[in-house]
């Protein structure tokens, strides 16, 4: 379990990223930052590994307050991916998935083939784990980031952006693979994006956030969809401009078609609940 307790931070140039903030993620869920550009996101994140030490407030983890826990023991049992994958572009990809269990003192040969269990893991090709970075596709580039972030097997999994830079296909594509293997390793993931479908398809939990870390609303998914808590968070979903609304027509074969709002299909229904508006057309 992580915890902040009444957090702020403000950096030595005077800038106020954070002002108070608490939250409590739990054990073996994914929890998702939610907000956009300078919210306090990463910020927020970079405590839980230490990069950044709140100016007041603690951070814990499993009830431990982190300002006593040195900064690269607990690095090395954090698991941290970025937005452009962080490798090291001039060591192979094994190497690179190899590093923090090389630092921990795993023997090469051992941290070699928990690397190459990983790269099955992310769905990469045990071939390219002779490659260098700079010869992966960007998609691949990402996978290869997820995999060296679980390679210490650690409890905790610090994800900022990881598929920023992608495509929306492969984008897609990664986000139902993290799914899946969240499902297999059960880790407590923070997660940060600027992405409402991200967050709706990968957390179990999502806090929405304002600028200066200020909880606009926390939820499950289905809670944040349902029930906004405010205009900020309606407009972030996009409910009030019809981004989200659904709509249904009957099908010829029986059933109904689910359009969204721009009269896309997206999915087909059995049946409807008696009251259900429809647009038939
Ligand atoms: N090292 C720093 N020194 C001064 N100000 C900083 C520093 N790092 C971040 N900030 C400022 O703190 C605020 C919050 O930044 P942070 O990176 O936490 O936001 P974010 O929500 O992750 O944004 P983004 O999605 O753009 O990465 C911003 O105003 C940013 O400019």
């Amino acid at each position: 379990m992580i915890e902040f307790r009444h957090v702020a931070k403000t950096y030595p140039d005077g800038t106020t990223a954070v002002e108070d903030f608490s939250l409590t993620v739990p054990s073996h869920t994914a929890t998702v930052l939610l907000g956009s550009s300078g919210c306090g996101k990463t910020t927020l994140l970079r405590m839980v590994n230490r990069m950044v030490d709140p100016s007041s407030g603690q951070v814990l983890i499993d009830d431990e307050d982190l300002a006593g826990v040195p900064p690269v023991a607990l690095r090395r049992r954090i698991g941290y991916v970025m937005q452009n994958s962080g490798l090291l572009p001039h060591r192979r990809v094994i190497d690179n998935i190899a590093t923090v269990p090389r630092l921990n003192g795993v023997s090469t040969r051992q941290a070699h083939s928990r690397a190459h269990e990983l790269m099955e893991l992310v769905g990469l090709d045990a071939a390219l784990g002779s490659r260098y970075p700079g010869q992966l596709s960007g998609g691949q580039q990402q996978r290869v980031g997820v995999a060296r972030g679980l390679a210490a097997d650690p409890n905790i999994l610090l994800m900022d952006e990881p598929f920023g830079a992608v495509d929306p296909v492969v984008r897609m594509e990664l986000q139902r693979e993290l799914g899946r293997i969240q499902t297999e390793v059960k880790k407590t993931i923070m997660f940060v994006t600027h992405d409402i479908d991200e967050a709706l398809a990968l957390g179990d939990h999502i806090v929405v956030l304002k600028s200066g870390g200020e909880v606009a609303q926390r939820g499950t998914p289905q809670e944040i969809v349902e029930a906004p808590a405010d205009d900020f968070v309606a407009q972030f979903l996009g409910v009030d401009s019809g981004q989200r609304s659904l709509q249904t027509r009957p099908r010829p074969s029986g059933g109904y078609t689910v359009l969204d709002g721009g009269g896309r299909p997206v999915g087909v229904l059995d049946g409807l609940p008696a009251d259900t508006p429809r647009s038939d057309p």
